[in-house]
């Protein structure tokens, strides 16, 4: 480490933790680097345009001209309240209407100049060209690059601080070179490439387990960006025709929580001698995934060990790992070979697209079918990094979130997909987005004057609508992203005039009407329901919400939405001014827990007291303890 100094390669090196008088290492070269150390850390507080924003949001919660009832019926607003990003020469497309959030086509201008104001572009291309954003870690921030397909010229950006050959390794605080660029592509296609022979072997059963059988049961152990960015995608592509078809006669499974019911649930019906386990950790050190993969090793050995099988053979055969730490995972006893890296400039809930996804999904599904899963990301990614502002679709959402958290002050967001395939995908963007931009600090360490982060939630459309929607429509305002489809996974028509799909799809165009207009007392009136019910049935509307709407939830659209809600939680960082990509946040509980367990194991094995919590925690953890003690004394 070179100490957080400068590296003299042009990329921003400097830790928030460091006072701003050390300008002095600040980048050089290129657009980005033109920025000073206080412009490379601006918050949106910082500039006047929050306090434009801030007016205009005034008006907001006052004039009723600007009730989303009278916003909505001007047309020519909401024509222009609208983006669409287009492929294969229109037939795919991927449409934005955001008339029904409570902006106006000036308040949008404001956002743009509040993004100009903060240096958004400038941030973005410091992140597209491999800068060291994520700066309390000193990483790069490239996901972007799993995408890059083969060919890409990648010549104008940097390459991963490990230097040209390494697949892994930490930043170490050194800077990307230009000329390295294509060589860090090359060892993500190498990656890919070995991910594509080991699936493919797997698949068609020249890799086998210890007794000789196929391996066509995949669990893949591994716990928050390990695990629930593979597992919305497994789900969306359940029931797409061509994955489905890819992935007849296997199965895919999650283990993620250490709860040992979650081991029982995922291994119960499974055959050892046909299940292959995947260890996804970049660290290989997180508790709950380590205990989980040494209870899953316990299982395989119990079944399989026996005078001809030796217990490393079962788990050189029968596991292996995902990791940017092959030491640990060597350690563990997997081989060497069947270690699948991927590197620090990939974060944990950005790692989709790299082995951490790949693997599990290939296994599954095929690499082929990856490729197209990785293509639409790419093309999500390319629009991030060259559309327009105001045809940029992460953008524009990252934008409208900002607005409505920190101006309008509703600091929860609904992800509400039409599509029951992308059950898993609002609890995927939870972490990406809360793991990311809840933070108290801005870059340079100073406090933030408003909250950041939203708390996100979704569950499919219509199933939410029986559940959490009465808060939506008359308790709280909960801006809303609607995601729906023109075209069903599994089309269906029970009746000849309105297929099941267009059943569901009703819902998805009645339900943000129903929150932006509400309904008056006046209207109620009008329906001759009777004065005691009345005040019961008003709805304010005035909610806002997005509606996006694609052709149809393929491969490449899933790699597409992954993409988009990806830059948008980045786009909402860079506004606010903090560093959406490190996650201290998690470490105080974990520290925590550490100390807990240690002391539940003095207690249970030395009788040892537990010592140095406050009362409440000493008199549960004693409950706790006591209980075990008396069902040993009942047994
Ligand atoms: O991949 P690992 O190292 O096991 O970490 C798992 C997860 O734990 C976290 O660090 C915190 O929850 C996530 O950011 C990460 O994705």
């Amino acid at each position: 480490n070179n100490g957080n100094s400068s590296n003299n390669k042009g990329f921003i090196s400097r830790p928030a933790f460091l006072p701003k008088e050390h300008t002095k290492d600040i980048p050089k070269t290129g657009d980005f680097d033109r920025m000073s150390y206080a412009q490379w850390t601006l918050k949106c507080t910082d500039v006047p345009q929050f306090d434009a924003l801030e007016a205009a949001a005034a008006s907001f919660r006052t004039d009723d001209k600007l009730h989303l009832r009278n916003l909505c019926n001007d047309s020519a607003r909401c024509a222009g309240l609208t983006a669409v990003h287009m492929n294969e020469g229109g037939r795919r497309r991927l449409h934005l209407d955001y008339s029904r959030q409570q902006v106006t086509g000036e308040v949008m201008e404001l956002l743009y100049d509040l993004a100009d104001a903060v240096n958004f572009h400038d941030r973005r291309e410091a992140m597209r060209r491999g800068a060291l954003i994520n700066s309390t870690e000193e990483r790069a921030v490239m996901h972007h690059v799993l995408r890059m397909p083969r060919g890409y010229d990648f010549s104008i950006y940097g390459t991963p601080i490990n230097g040209s050959s390494a697949h892994y390794g930490r930043a170490a605080g050194r800077g990307f070179q230009k000329s390295e660029g294509n060589v860090l592509l090359q060892n993500v296609h190498r990656v890919q490439e070995k991910i594509e022979r080991f699936s493919n072997k797997v698949r068609s059963g020249e890799i086998r387990g210890v007794t000789g059988k196929r391996l066509k049961n995949f669990v893949c152990i591994g716990i928050g960006g390990s695990q629930l960015g593979a597992e919305f995608v497994h789900e969306a592509f359940r029931a797409d025709p061509r994955a489905a078809k890819a992935a007849q006669g296997r199965t895919l499974r999650f283990l993620a929580n250490v709860d040992p019911v979650d081991f029982y649930l995922t291994t119960k019906d499974l055959d050892p001698a046909e299940t292959l386990i995947i260890v996804a950790s970049k660290t290989f050190s997180t508790a709950e995934t380590m205990l989980n993969a040494r209870t899953v090793r316990k299982w395989l050995d119990d079944s399989l060990a026996s005078i001809s099988i030796k217990q490393a053979d079962i788990t050189a055969k029968h596991m292996i790992a995902v990791s940017s730490n092959p030491d640990l995972c060597k350690k563990f006893g997997i081989l060497e070979q069947n270690v699948f890296g991927f590197w620090d400039w990939v974060g944990g809930r950005f790692s989709v697209c790299s082995a951490v996804g790949l693997v599990p999904l290939s296994l599954q599904f095929s690499f082929e079918v990856m490729e197209e899963f990785l293509a639409g990301a790419h093309d999500i990614d390319e629009h991030f990094f060259n559309a327009p502002p105001r045809d940029n679709i992460p953008v524009i959402l990252g934008l409208l979130g900002v607005w409505n958290s920190t101006f309008l002050g509703y600091g929860t967001r609904a992800l509400l997909p039409y599509a029951q395939a992308l059950r898993r995908f609002p609890a995927h963007i939870q972490q990406v987005d809360m793991e990311s931009n809840g933070k108290s600090v801005a870059l340079d360490g100073t406090p933030l004057l408003h909250e950041s982060g939203e708390i996100l939630f979704g569950e499919p459309g219509t199933n939410g609508q029986h559940s959490f929607y009465q808060c939506l429509h008359q308790g709280r305002v909960v801006p809303a992203d609607f995601i729906g489809f023109m075209e069903s996974q599994q089309p269906f028509a029970l009746e000849k005039e309105v297929a099941n799909h267009d059943e569901l799809m009703s819902n998805f165009f009645a339900q943000p009407d129903a929150l932006a207009y509400g309904k008056t007392l006046v209207d109620l009136i009008q329906e001759g329901v009777p004065a005691p019910l009345r005040q019961h049935m008003v709805f304010a509307g005035n909610r806002p919400s997005s509606s996006i709407l694609m052709t149809k939830l393929d491969v490449f659209a899933v790699g597409q939405l992954l993409a988009l809600y990806e830059h948008r939680t980045a786009v909402q960082g860079f506004i606010w001014g903090i560093n959406s990509f490190d996650q201290f946040g998690v470490e105080l509980g974990k520290v925590m827990a550490k100390n807990v367990r240690t002391q539940i194991t003095a207690a249970r094995l030395r009788g040892v007291s537990v010592q140095g919590f406050n009362g409440s925690t000493t008199s549960l953890l004693e409950l706790y303890l006591n209980h075990g003690k008396m069902m040993e004394h009942e047994e």
